[in-house]
């Protein structure tokens, strides 16, 4: 709308939109909202190289470096995985991601995910 160049979304930008929305959503406490920093986690940025959070997923989305449901799964994997390398197992935040990856299993398993495909043509 407007008459600023809004850019359009392609279908798999919709898609993934639409998959960021619904995991995010899971995240109730907004833990995986933003990055995690030093300060209120000390050494995480010695501990976790490549630190992923919705917010930037959501990022790549609009800037369209995701190329396929896969990247993008790959993505969300590496956001839960950091929280279950950096926080001890007893964590709320080591047991927020362990919920959330099994949420984002069943959601982009080979089988939804093939079903996707089907649906943006
Ligand atoms: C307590 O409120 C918040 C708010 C935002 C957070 O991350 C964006 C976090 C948070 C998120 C994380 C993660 C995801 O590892 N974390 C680890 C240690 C200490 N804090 C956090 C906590």
């Amino acid at each position: 709308g407007g008459y600023l160049k809004e850019p359009e979304l392609s279908p798999l930008q919709l898609c993934l939109e639409n998959v960021h929305r619904t995991l995010q959503r899971k995240d109730t406490q907004g833990f995986f909202a933003f990055p995690v920093n030093d300060t209120i986690a000390p050494g995480y940025s010695n501990i976790i190289t490549h630190p992923m959070d919705f917010s930037f997923m959501k990022y790549k989305i609009d800037s369209n470096e995701y190329h396929s449901l896969e990247q993008f799964r790959e993505d969300f994997n590496l956001m839960c995985n950091n929280a279950m390398v950096y926080n001890a197992p007893e964590t709320i935040y080591y047991k927020a991601a362990k919920k959330l990856v099994l949420s984002g299993s069943k959601l982009l398993s080979p089988d939804k995910i093939r079903n996707m495909y089907r649906s943006i043509g």
